[in-house]
């Protein structure tokens, strides 16, 4: 499958909220879609997921815009936080004909994963908890096997347990079946071991799109004396910086050369990693939040 976006830009009414993107997803690998809130994230899967229609610009998939071909829907699965108020079955007697409008699904797997989830039973969708709810959609989400599968937040309401269920059962589904999965999340710590690749959007706009190892490789944190720190970080694309006392902590964005890392030790700096999470935190920064 190939997803690509030339200029997309999608308004709502006056209202642009995603501008000018483009990207391509191509490999079957499991992306990490991140963004701060009104970032962008459900309304670019929506597009993806043909629920929506992009304002300009265009999203292809397989060279076909997406928006009500039945031929490319099918090959798209899209989970978000879905409404079941009026779901009268059960989840085992839905999944039974999801197979109908999902050629990929496997019934015996998500009945596997039904036990699995503790969703069994004769109460009605809409009678679950709202963390059954959404493990409910995560079953049809990996069941469908779709080659193109988003989960946009569907896990929020899960518990730690059964969101850890979740990414085992993900991972274990993705080597087996390989597919383009998307996942949109605000754990960015808890889910960041899960990303092949990591898409940052930012108002609207791709900020990077990026293998996952080579972003953190990216970022390093440098601690040490307070002149050694402002010495070695003169000329680096500073992304937060914390003093105490007279120990300084910056974290810098950037290739570190081997140069640079002698430089460092010569200084008697550590240099250490960085998260995901605090590189996103830094990089989407608003004006207003920087210290
Ligand atoms: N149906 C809609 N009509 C008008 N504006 C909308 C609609 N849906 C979203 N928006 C606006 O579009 C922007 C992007 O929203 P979107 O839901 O795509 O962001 P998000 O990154 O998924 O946010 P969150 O992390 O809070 O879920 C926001 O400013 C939001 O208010």
């Amino acid at each position: 499958m190939h997803i690509k976006a030339t200029n997309l830009h999608l308004a709502y009414g006056r209202d642009s909220v995603l501008h000018d993107m483009n990207f391509e997803i191509i490999e079957p690998k499991i992306y990490g879609l991140l963004g701060r809130n009104g970032a962008g994230k459900t309304s670019l899967l929506s597009i993806i997921g043909s629920f929506r229609e992009a304002t300009s610009g265009d999203l292809r998939i397989n060279g076909v815009a997406p928006f009500e071909n039945a031929q490319i829907m099918q090959e798209v699965t899209f989970m978000y936080n879905k409404d079941f108020t009026g779901e009268t079955d059960s989840p085992s007697s839905i999944v039974k004909y999801l197979g109908r409008y999902r050629p990929h699904f496997d019934l015996e797997y998500a009945m596997e994963l039904i036990k699995k989830f503790k969703l069994a039973g004769k109460k009605s969708v809409a009678k679950l908890s709202k963390g059954k709810q959404s493990a409910f959609n995560v079953v049809v989400g990996l069941a469908s096997r779709s080659p193109i599968t988003i989960f946009d937040e569907v896990y929020l309401g899960m518990d730690a347990p059964a969101r850890d269920l979740f990414y085992k059962e993900l991972l274990k589904d993705q080597e087996l079946h390989p597919r383009i999965i998307i996942l949109s999340t605000h754990l960015v710590s808890e889910m960041d071991y899960l990303f092949d690749e990591v898409m940052i959007i930012h108002e609207g706009r791709i900020l990077l799109q990026e293998p996952y190892d080579a972003i953190v490789s990216r970022g390093v944190t440098v601690v040490g004396s307070k002149d050694s720190v402002d010495r070695f970080a003169a000329d680096k694309e500073i992304l937060n910086e914390e003093q105490l006392g007279d120990t300084r902590s910056v974290t810098i964005y950037g290739e570190m050369s081997e140069a640079d890392r002698l430089a460092a030790s010569e200084l008697g700096l550590t240099i250490g990693p960085v998260s995901l999470q605090d590189l996103f935190i830094q990089l989407t920064k608003e004006e207003d939040e920087h210290a």
